[in-house]
């Protein structure tokens, strides 16, 4: 891969000495990632850092809907900028085609005045999950930066319905290309699906299919494509397909068993906005005259600065009235979060919310205070909150939740408070809050620890089992003196396809596990699915297949442990899958022996056909049952003797 980043890279470096183009006049090109919210563009980001990080010096811009940067620091961003030797900005709080369009117009004219500017490979843009990509790329091309290509990502798993959404059709309108996410989530008859719909949205519209934003690189990185002028040129000129570039030419990305049609991609009837910007790009990159461009560009807004004029190069009134659908809020929380109650309410309410369409960021859990988890609700009603390795800085909980309905974003917002270790009666500790939105949290956190006390209360009044005697004496082996936890830990150690995970080996496994931790004691039930190396059944893979079904059946949710290799996208090298190390399931103090059963038999239930198949060729020993024979023999064999 690393190869085929290094051909691209030369071949552009020779055309930049064969075109004798100057270094103090290169226009550096850019290229925007744009796509639905959760649709996959950070996780397309991440790849191409990883996999051209080293090779190539990229500037990388995150632009955020919601307050928190959530993206930046998932990403290696930051660490790329510092080696092209930029300054990173920060681009939050709303989309940089509208609200934040300033701080963009800022971040870019001061990377294009910036001495590292010229020796920049490429500027990685990623956009808003609901912003519009063309008066974004006419803020670069106001800033001096060349429009190399527009991508964009399509969830294959929630395609059609996020297809409905006008925002979703301008940004695969804009694109160069298309990449489609999540084809391990899909069926094949789905991906064709949404490939159709992308054709009738963007008839010529090139297409990647994708897992965890696995393309080549040099399919994004080297999509400049003719303008328009140049395709009538070349179409008047022949009849036939034209021929694409080397590097787009056969067969291309993860999963496609199809060849690419050659030359779609140079046919592309282009959206006119994007066109028009392309042109005047290429009129200035053959002049030499971007960054001499954008210093004009510059001292004409100070100069309309100076003179008390809005500056405000596009004006999309389209743009705002889609915009207007969305809202976002944040929680954050200077204290754990109770995990029995996070995972609740994540299955009870975030996964059924209507007008919900993305959550995420960083969470921590009182029963696993030493671990940075990481947060995700995106598509198709999917979660996923997965441990990823110790804090590096202080601890806290930062979520934010975007979707349209305003009302029912601050009633899931003031449910995440409810979650609150000490809020939520599970667990004590003085947890101290702060809402973006001034929310009263204290009053809130007092009406639901009254609101628990009264159902404990009642259960207690009419007598209801709470848990076995080892329970009720506090003396469990296991998991404190949780009645369900208990319970569940027993279910899972009688099934001969899962194994629990004591503290004993989860410290061996985690040797750095902070004295804090109290996973043991707080309801907390770790376990793994049995790996079986000779038969090619990998634990950690079968754990994610199983969290992924999991996740997606009503009512359940589970927290995970993500594994090494996983681990290893964060830092920077590529793992050939997401792999789960163990899976968490916490139950409240309040829950019963019950309850355990319930859950243990719906999680059965949506993980049977999981199960069957990661073991289909795993069959049970029979040296029982030959012992036993040859004991019986044996047995035979004495009596006669006597
Ligand atoms: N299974 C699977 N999950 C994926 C794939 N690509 C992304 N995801 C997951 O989808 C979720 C959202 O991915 P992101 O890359 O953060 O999406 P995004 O478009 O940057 O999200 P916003 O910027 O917030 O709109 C995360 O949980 C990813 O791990 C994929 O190909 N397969």
């Amino acid at each position: 891969m690393q190869d085929l980043a290094s051909a691209v890279l030369s071949r552009r470096y020779e055309e930049q000495l064969f075109q004798q183009v100057s270094s103090h006049n290169r226009v550096v090109p850019a290229l925007v990632i744009t796509g639905f919210l959760g649709s996959g563009k950070t996780t397309l980001l991440q790849h191409l850092l990883a996999t051209c990080g080293g090779e190539m010096k990229s500037g990388v811009l995150v632009n955020e809907a919601a307050s928190l940067d959530v993206d930046s620091q998932l990403l290696a961003a930051q660490q790329a900028n510092a080696a092209a030797g930029i300054k990173a900005a920060r681009l939050a709080g709303g989309c940089a085609c509208c609200a934040v369009a300033g701080d963009l117009q800022a971040a870019l004219a001061e990377l294009a005045c910036s001495p590292n500017y010229q020796h920049l490979d490429y500027l990685l843009l990623e956009t808003s999950g609901v912003a519009d990509a063309e008066p974004l790329a006419a803020s670069l091309a106001a800033a001096g930066f060349r429009l190399a290509g527009v991508v964009v990502l399509v969830d294959a798993e929630a395609g059609l319905g996020v297809l409905t959404q006008d925002v979703a059709v301008a940004q695969v309108r804009a694109a160069d290309v298309a990449v489609l996410s999540k084809c391990d989530l899909a069926t094949l008859a789905g991906v064709a699906a949404v490939e159709d719909r992308l054709q009738q949205l963007a008839p010529g519209l090139r297409m990647l299919r994708a897992r965890f934003g696995q393309v080549p690189p040099e399919a994004l990185l080297d999509i400049d494509l003719p303008d328009e002028e140049q395709q009538q040129q070349q179409q008047d000129g022949s009849s036939g397909p034209q021929a694409a570039p080397a590097s787009v030419q056969g067969e291309i990305g993860f999963l496609s068993h199809e060849p690419v049609v050659a030359g779609t991609a140079s046919r592309r009837a282009r959206q006119p906005g994007i066109a028009s910007i392309r042109r005047a790009n290429a009129a200035a990159a053959a002049n030499g005259t971007g960054s001499q461009q954008q210093q004009q560009q510059q001292q004409q807004q100070q100069q309309q600065q100076q003179a008390g004029l809005p500056h405000h190069p596009h004006s999309h009134p389209q743009q705002r009235s889609q915009h207007s659908h969305f809202a976002s809020v944040a929680f954050t929380a200077e204290a754990p979060l109770c995990m029995a109650c996070f995972q609740r309410f994540t299955a009870a309410r975030l996964l059924t919310a209507q007008g919900l369409f993305r959550a995420k960021g960083f969470a921590w859990f009182s029963q696993a205070r030493s671990q940075r988890y990481v947060f995700h609700f995106s598509g198709k009603q999917r979660a996923e909150c997965g441990a990823e390795g110790p804090w590096q800085g202080p601890p806290g909980v930062q979520l934010v939740l975007i979707g349209q309905g305003a009302q029912q974003l601050q009633q899931l917002q003031q449910g995440l408070a409810g979650c609150v270790a000490g809020a939520c009666g599970c667990s004590s500790s003085g947890a101290h809050v702060s809402w973006q939105n001034s929310v009263d949290v204290q009053q809130q956190q007092q009406q639901q620890q009254q609101q628990q006390q009264q159902q404990q209360q009642q259960h207690q009044q009419a007598g209801l089992d709470r848990g076995t005697d080892a329970a009720k004496q506090g003396n469990s082996p296991f998991v404190g003196s949780n009645a369900a936890a208990i319970r569940f830990a027993e279910l899972v150690e009688q099934h001969h396809r899962f194994e629990r995970v004591t503290a004993q080996q989860q410290q061996q496994q985690q040797q750095q596990q902070a004295p804090g931790d109290s996973s043991q004691a707080a309801g907390l039930v770790q376990f793994t699915a049995m790996g079986s190396p000779l038969h090619g059944v990998v634990a950690d893979e079968v754990n994610a297949s199983l969290l992924r079904r999991i996740n997606a059946t009503p009512g359940l949710f589970l927290c995970h442990v993500k594994s090494p290799a996983a681990l290893q996208v964060a830092t920077g090298q590529q793992a050939a899958y997401q792999g789960v190390k163990r899976l968490q399931a916490c139950f409240e103090a309040a829950a019963t022996a019950a309850d355990a059963e319930q859950q243990w038999q719906a999680l059965l239930q949506a993980v049977d056909g999981v199960l069957r198949k990661a073991y289909q060729h795993v069959h049970s020993c029979k040296c029982d049952v030959v012992m036993g024979l040859q004991l019986l023999a044996e047995e035979s064999e004495g009596a006669k003797l006597v």
